[in-house]
């Protein structure tokens, strides 16, 4: 089993992943969009839940492209299109971009551009993961100006290890995970 290549800011944590990736309609065949996939763990653990998934995995980090084409390649992800640039600027620019099915947000620079420009492209189900509360408010906000906030839910994990041969709990960072949805998708 390979191991998951780590880089700065990620992975995001795998509970967190489970929970975002179950507030998505992820079927076979599907378009998904990883903004700001920083490892691509996000779009490693989508392609184990939905077969032959056509993965667009944009950061704007060099060194996150690098980490994730190499996580993509051991973990036998294939259909993947990477693209290095600010996520805003590159769906924008590109004309030839389809469907949209799913867009998890993991990188939340620019979040309204980002938000504006997925919805314009017409992307059916968006997952925002923050954890700044004033970007889970612009983010709650802007999705209620175009129509398509679902839901926001917090999450807190506490993750046990070991001491003195028993068990302690220690919480990690708080995610606020914001989701949105195409009304008559
Ligand atoms: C918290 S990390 C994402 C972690 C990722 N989900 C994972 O599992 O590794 C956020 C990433 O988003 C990228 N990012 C933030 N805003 C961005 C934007 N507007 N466009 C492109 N990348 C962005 C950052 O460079 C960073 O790599």
């Amino acid at each position: 089993m390979s191991e998951l290549l780590h880089i700065s800011g990620g992975p995001t944590k795998p509970e967190v992943i489970a929970i975002s990736l179950s507030k998505m309609e992820l079927k076979d065949g599907i378009t998904f969009y990883d903004v700001g996939c920083g490892t691509g763990a996000v779009s490693i653990e989508a392609s184990k839940i939905a077969r032959g998934l056509k993965v667009v995995a944009i950061d704007a980090r060099e060194k996150a492209i690098d980490v994730a084409r190499q996580n993509f390649k051991n973990f036998g992800v294939d259909d993947v299109t990477l693209i290095s640039g600010e996520s805003s600027e590159s769906i924008d620019r590109n004309a030839d971009i389809g469907t949209i099915d799913c867009a998890f947000v993991g990188g939340t620079k620019n979040i309204s551009s980002v938000l504006d420009v997925l919805y314009k492209k017409k992307a059916r189900n968006i997952v925002v993961n923050a954890v700044r509360i004033e970007t889970v408010v612009n983010v709650i906000n802007k999705m209620k100006e175009l129509g398509i906030f679902s839901e926001v839910v917090h999450v807190t994990i506490t993750r046990g290890y070991e001491l003195t041969g028993e068990t302690m709990f220690k919480p990690e960072n708080p995610v606020y995970i914001v989701v949105g949805k195409l009304q008559d998708a």
